[in-house]
């Protein structure tokens, strides 16, 4: 891999200490960094070089998914950690940048290739941008790249004004937009599972498929973060980014061998086909929600409008359910209901594919029908499921389910982040969110955004600790369909915990 600086702006804050320093770390360990590297930390408060590595190796030994520290590797791990007082609207900070960064690289004989990562709010992506640009800092005769985070915009305009601004000084092929999701093993798999399994593959399409059903349920609440999240909801926070995220990577169709370009030309096919809703529409596609007081894991929680700092009449959605539906080739007439809440009975991400026609009962009533499903659990555990029907001898032959299950080692699964900044290095693009696709989910999304602020949409209120509003399981019911799962949750099954591969029938 190219020798590289990595700079990070907003190197002492909460993602760096949590995510970014684990997730270098962890890459370090694994030889995926580059031979020479060097990363220049960057943030107001007055900080040594030795302080900031000290920083960095609390943070480690806190976050980090390893827990054996070699003191070797530490040493030689924390050795390419600067840092340097940055104010993001100081001119001559850059300048100093510059010199420390040429400094460096000049020390080191690297190649002037500079990623910048901004781990800072987003009302500062557009001023470090135009400073890197106006400094010089991206003109050195190497490649420069710009990761950012969530959020990308506050709606359709905002996010193509932050756009424009953004291209003024790097390409859209510079620019990494982290959606982390991307970056969680199981949605990468999603592809190369679809591609190159002829049974999935064949299987893949209106005709076998009844419904998809893509569900994040959080059990925390809003957390610290009232000043960010009650501005946003669940509207913006999930389900513009994340869940289309997710839409996008199950529904694409790729050739064999597909490069980025393909990802992201194909995912923009799939935005372009969702079908547009109206904002009069919205009421009879959307649900919206807000957690009220309730019960989680046997403890007390409190309501959404009683956590500190958020308003007593806040109207904020913290749950969103939705149905959409792609008008395209492969899925026509399937519905995708989507839906993220907080504040939830239990933490899990899955995608829930429900095929058509289940086998006719020879014997048995209708009650023991059960539909073929397919589900891909994303997080906390990652795995891939089946239900398959069987006879049960026991029971006079009636049928019942039957679930083959994989679930992948949690020791063998990387962080997203480490997968993120590993293709950021490497410059490729195929886990990011693209422009294209950005710009069409927040069109997507514009008419919600709309209809919630013009109070067109009823905000349904549900106790924390449950699946969310009743109106979320009307949404299916309409349709003759349920949320799998609410009341069974698919959990990594202890008996089978550190087995790679396991086959077990329900009892
Ligand atoms: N934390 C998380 O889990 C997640 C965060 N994000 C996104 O990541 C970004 C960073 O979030 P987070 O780390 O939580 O935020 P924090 O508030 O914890 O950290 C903000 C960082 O920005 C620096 N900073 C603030 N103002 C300035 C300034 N004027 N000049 C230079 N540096 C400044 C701070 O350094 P100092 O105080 O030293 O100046 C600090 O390092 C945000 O965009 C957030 O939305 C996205 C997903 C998850
Ligand atoms: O981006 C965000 O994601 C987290 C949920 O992430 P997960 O990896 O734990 O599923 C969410 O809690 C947060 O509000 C949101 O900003």
């Amino acid at each position: 891999m190219e020798a590289t600086t990595f700079v990070l702006f907003g190197a002492t804050g909460d993602l760096a200490k949590r995510k970014i320093y684990p997730a270098l770390y962890n890459l370090f360990v694994d030889q995926k960094m580059p031979q020479s590297f060097s990363v220049i930390g960057l943030g107001r408060r007055e900080l040594s070089d030795e302080a900031f590595r000290a920083n960095v190796e609390r943070s480690l030994r806190e976050f980090s998914r390893r827990e054996a520290h070699d003191p070797v590797v530490m040493k030689n791990f924390l050795s390419a950690f600067r840092y340097n007082v940055l104010d993001v609207s100081r001119k001559e900070d850059y300048r100093k940048l510059r010199q420390l960064i040429e400094q460096q690289e000049e020390k080191l004989r690297m190649v002037p290739n500079r990623l910048f990562y901004l781990s800072v709010g987003p009302e500062f992506f557009e001023t470090i941008a135009a400073n890197i640009h106006e400094s010089g800092l991206g003109s050195a005769n190497g490649w420069k790249r710009l990761v950012i985070e969530k959020p990308f915009g506050h709606d359709l305009q905002s996010a193509r004004d932050l756009n424009a601004n953004l291209s003024k000084a790097f390409t859209e092929d510079e620019i990494f937009r982290i959606d982390h999701y991307l970056g969680k093993p199981m949605v990468q798999k999603l592809e190369v599972l679809q591609q190159s399994n002829p049974v999935l593959q064949a299987l893949w399409d209106n005709r076998h498929i009844a419904n998809v059903q893509i569900t994040a349920n959080e059990i925390v609440g809003v957390e610290e973060r009232a000043g960010y999240y009650d501005h946003v909801g669940a509207v913006r926070d999930m389900f513009q980014n994340h869940m289309l995220q997710l839409l996008m990577m199950l529904t694409i169709q790729l050739p064999n061998n597909s490069t980025s370009e393909d990802v992201r030309f194909k995912k923009k096919l799939v935005m372009d086909s969702l079908e547009p809703l109206q904002k009069e529409d919205v009421r009879s596609h959307v649900v919206r929600g807000q957690y009220e007081a309730g019960m989680i894991q046997g403890k007390p929680v409190a309501g959404y409008t009683s956590e500190p700092n958020i308003p007593a009449a806040s109207q904020n959605d913290t749950f969103i359910a939705a149905k959409l539906q792609i008008d395209d080739y492969f899925w026509r007439g399937v519905p995708f209901y989507i839906r993220t809440g907080k504040r939830m009975k239990d933490k899990s991400t899955r995608i829930v594919i429900e095929f058509k026609e289940p086998i006719m009962q020879s014997k048995g009533t209708d009650d023991n029908k059960t539909p073929n499903l397919l589900v891909f659990e994303i997080s906390p555990n990652e795995g891939i499921s089946l239900q398959l029907n069987t006879r049960d001898p026991l029971h006079k032959g009636e049928f019942k389910p039957m679930h083959i299950d994989f679930h992948e080692r949690e020791d063998n699964v990387p962080e997203a982040y480490e997968n993120l900044i590993f293709d950021a290095l490497h410059g490729d693009s195929t886990f990011f969110a693209h422009w294209d696709e950005v710009e069409l989910s927040w069109q997507w999304v514009q008419p919600i955004l709309d209809a919630y602020e013009e109070n067109l949409v009823p905000l349904h209120l549900y106790e924390a600790g449950t699946y969310g509003p009743a109106e979320s399981d009307a949404l299916l019911a309409q349709d003759g369909y349920h949320w799998w799962f609410d009341d069974k949750p698919v959990q990594n099954n202890e008996a089978i915990k550190g087995e790679q591969y396991a086959y077990h029938t329900n009892n």
